[in-house]
Parts: C-alpha cells; structure tokens; sequence
C-alpha cells in the first residue's frame, strides 16, 4: 500500500479547497453509457493482476524511513476487486460534477520518467470528459511518496483535502484503488471516488452492454468481423470468385484472420498506438474511406474494425483500426484490450502509430509494454513505426532513421508511407513482383488475375505471348509453376 502524508500543493491554475465534509452519498443506481460503438468485458476473465506486476511485493512494501507501510489480505482484496468488476453500476449516472485529484511522486523509484504533473492532469481530465455529461471542475495536485496502486492517504493529507459542495466525484488519478482506500476516502469526502481503471471498464462494460441481444444471449465479442465483411465485399469487385469462397469461409469461423493466417489473401496491417495518436485518421487517410469517423477524445475507437486499402502495387490489403492504449490502466483486464492484441497478434505487419506530442516518450513505452505481454512472433516486433501530427511540430524531423514523419490530417508523407508500407507488407508476406511469359492462347493470364495481382501486362503479337508483371505470394508462384511448367520468369 502506498501512502500519501504531504500536504496539498494547489498549483497555480487549481481551484481553492473549502472547509467542511459531507456524509457520504449513496450510490446511484444506474450506468453512465457513452453514446459510442461497442466492445466486450468478461467479468470472469479476471487472469491477471495489472500490467507488468506493479501490484506490491507480498510482504509489503518498505518506506524509505523504513516504515512498513498496512499490510493487506490480497487474498480478500482480490474478491473485492472481483466484486467490483461484477457490480452494475461502476458508475454513477447523470452530470457529474468532478474534483480530479493527482498524486505526484516526486522522487524515488515510481517518479515518472516520460511525463510532468500537469500532463498528467491534462490527460485525465481528457478521460473523465470522456464520459458523458461528467466534467472536471477542480483539480488538486497532491504531492506522493511511493507509487503503489493501493492508496492510503495519510491523515493530514485527509484533513487539507476539501471537496467543494458542487463536487458530486473525486477522480484519483491512479491506476488502482485497494476497495478499503475507496471507502475510507469515501466516507472522508462526502462523494464516490474513482479511479483510471473503474472509468474505463465502465466505458468498454457499457460499450460491450449494448452489443448485447436484449432478451440476454451471449456477448457479441470483439472481432473485425461486419467490418471485414464489408471490407471483402468491396474486394470482391476485383476478385469475386476467391473472396466469395473467403467469405463462406468467414461466416464458419469468424477467427478466420488468425487460423488461416498463412493462406489468406490479403495482407493484414495493425495499426497500433496510444488512445487518440491518430489511428483512425491515418486509416481513414490511406484508405480514402469515409466511413472512418477520427474523433478528439480519448477511446474513440472501441472495437476493432477492418478496412480495405491499396499498396502502390494494387495490392489490397486490409488495415486493422484497434483500440488505442493509455498509461497506468491494467490493460489485460479489459476484454476489449485483449481482443485487440490477439488480433494484432494475427496481422502480417504492425504499424506503430506517435502522437509527437510532448507525451510521445510515456506512450511509446506504454504501447511497447502493451505489446511484449503478447508474446508476438518476432517478425511482428519489426514494426513500422510512424511519427503523426508532424504539422504541430514545425521543423520536425524523426530521431530514428527507421520512422516515417506523417500528417494524417493534411496527407504529408503519405507517400513515403505507402512505399514503407509496401515494402515491409511485401517482405512479411513473402510476396515477390516478377515478370512472367505467358502464351496469350493459354489459361495463364487469367489464372495469373485470378491468384495474382497483375500490375502490367506488355503484349508481344509476333510471339503470341505477353510479359506480365505480377505481384505473387511464394505459393501462388509454385503452384504456377507447376500449372504451367512452360512458362518463364523474365
Ligand atoms: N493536427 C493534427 N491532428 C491530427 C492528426 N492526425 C489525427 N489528428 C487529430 O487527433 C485526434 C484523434 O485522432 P484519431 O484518428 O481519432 O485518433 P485515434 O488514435 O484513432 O484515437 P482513439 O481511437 O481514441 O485511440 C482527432 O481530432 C484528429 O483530427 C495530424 O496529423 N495532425
Ligand atoms: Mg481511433
């Protein structure tokens, strides 16, 4: 447990804290749901603690005074937590008028590296405005001691801390609050107190609500699955035959991407990223697809969903929009997270989207801690990786040589992308550009439409043959090769 005992330091631009306490309201009795798209949460699927083990040690941690800090019973903590979890509402319903409190550690091993307090205030201030109808209207940066994510604030700290009358929530901006330190700092301020954590299981838990039938069937899992329909349909122009058989495939099972990785038919790119870096407005970019709604605010995209898009070599691929990651969140417990890595796990290539905002470094490396738990085949850790929002940063240019500087917003660098793109697109999927003889009075040219993408055909009338320049997947090439036996690679 970790314990805050300092004493309060308003910053400037903080509102002042008044006198007096409350007597702890109850709690409202229905859900706050964003009007928004939706995703799944298993409460059940409870498989792990946080990310990366930042849960204490288990014989509690020390101060640096070398003052033992409350012991705690994980055992009944956990069943607390997971009684949270399975408790309707997480939220309260209605405008909620909200007093966000940010404890800043200012030494020690938990200082944050990658970021400042008043980013950190700025980004859950983003969150809570995330939900509908509930806004900040004072903030309170209270100087910590250790970064744990059980909370115990010290006496002291308790008294200073005065939410006004109007305040209806405190939001403390920590990971996670040990249910006892919600309580005590329930019943000492007079409100309901929530953490990153609890606001946004609540938006994925409502998002995932709404999917559901309403007479109570199965959860609707998170899966690129309409989306990728609609996406193939639109292939299907091209290639109708083999993307129908796709299709049928598709409807059996609907983990197509990730079992018949190997055999599909278009390469699969992920785009990646912390929440709001400009996912959905690159895809919505490369893609020309007006679908694609961009959004200023943090969890705009919620499920992952597919879209078609052309390499400059016609070769179609379908980009994977997912759900964006944010620091200090247990992103395994959050169904909606883990689908969205498991289908990153399944695409051909992985494309690292930057925000080159100021906080570029802290959601670097959330991303990049986000991605290891997956264990993704090496090929996959060999992401693209692609510097966005260039037109914020006059001058800018990538530190890496390996990164793509892009506007999504006003289309710079897109075509250095595409051609990144292709490139890795075409190495990770084994796909090769050759130029092929074939003899016009055979079948090999519509074969070669058929498995292949045809990027030029140069017709030869005084040999009754054309040099076709294909882009062909090694299988395709073998099975070519053995179809038609007479055919040249030129
Ligand atoms: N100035 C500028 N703004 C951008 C750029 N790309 C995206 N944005 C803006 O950033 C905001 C977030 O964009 P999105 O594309 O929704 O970001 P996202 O990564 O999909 O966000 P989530 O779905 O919430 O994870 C929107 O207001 C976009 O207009 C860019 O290149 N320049
Ligand atoms: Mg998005």
């Amino acid at each position: 447990m970790w314990a805050l005992r300092a004493a309060i330091r308003p910053a400037a631009w903080l509102s002042r804290v008044v006198l007096g306490r409350r007597a702890p309201r109850p709690a409202p009795p229905l859900l706050v749901c964003p009007e928004r798209a939706f995703a799944a949460f298993d409460p059940g699927d409870l498989k792990g603690r946080g990310d990366g083990g930042r849960g204490p040690p288990a014989d509690g941690p020390r101060s640096r005074t070398g003052e033992v800090e409350e012991p705690e019973d994980a055992e009944d903590e956990e069943e607390e937590e997971e009684e949270l979890l399975r408790r309707d509402p997480l939220l309260p319903v209605g405008t909620q008028r909200v007093c966000l409190v940010h404890p800043e550690v200012k030494w020690g091993p938990g200082k944050p590296q990658l970021t400042r307090a008043d980013r950190q205030v700025a980004e859950a201030e983003s969150l809570v405005h995330t939900l509908d109808r509930w806004s900040v209207v004072e903030r309170m940066v209270v100087p910590a001691r250790t970064p744990r994510r059980k909370v115990a604030f010290g006496r002291g700290t308790l008294q200073k801390i005065r939410v006004l009358p109007e305040i209806t929530a405190v939001f403390l901006n920590v990971e996670r609050m040990a249910p006892p330190t919600k309580k005590e700092l329930e019943a000492a301020w007079g409100v309901q107190v929530f953490d990153r954590f609890t606001v946004v299981l609540s938006i994925f838990r409502c998002n995932a609500r709404r999917r559901r039938p309403a007479a109570g069937g199965s959860p609707c899992w998170v899966f690129v699955g309409e989306s990728l329909v609609q996406v193939q349909r639109r292939l299907l122009k091209d290639k109708e035959l083999k993307i129908r058989k796709a299709l049928d495939r598709l409807r059996e099972k609907r983990r197509l991407l990730g079992r018949q990785r190997r055999r599909r038919e278009f390469p699969v790119v992920s785009m990646v990223g912390y929440t709001n870096c400009g996912k959905t407005t690159l895809i919505k970019a490369l893609t020309g697809d007006d679908a694609v709604r961009p959004q200023d605010r943090l969890f705009a995209t919620l499920d992952v969903t597919a879209h078609a898009g052309w390499l400059p070599s016609r070769v179609a691929v379908i980009y994977m929009d997912t759900v964006g990651f944010l620091s200090q969140l247990p992103h395994s417990l959050i169904e909606s997270f883990s689908a969205t890595l498991e289908d990153v796990a399944h695409s051909d290539l992985v494309v690292h989207v930057r925000d080159v905002s100021p906080e570029t470094e802290l959601q670097k490396a959330t991303v990049l801690a986000a991605l290891r738990g997956l264990r993704l085949p090496p090929p996959l850790l060999d992401s693209v990786e692609v510097h966005n929002k260039v037109d914020l940063v006059p001058g800018y240019s990538p530190s890496g040589s390996q990164a793509v500087a892009v506007s999504a917003l006003l289309g710079h660098g897109l075509p250095e992308l595409r051609a990144r793109l292709e490139d890795a697109v075409l190495r990770a999927t084994g796909r090769q550009v050759l130029t092929l003889r074939v003899r016009l009075a055979g079948a090999q040219l519509s074969w070669l439409h058929q498995e292949a993408t045809v990027q030029d055909v140069d017709v030869i009338p005084e040999a009754g043959a054309a040099d076709v320049r294909v882009v062909i997947s090694s299988s395709a090439y073998s099975r070519f090769r053995k179809l038609f036996p007479e055919s040249a690679s030129q």
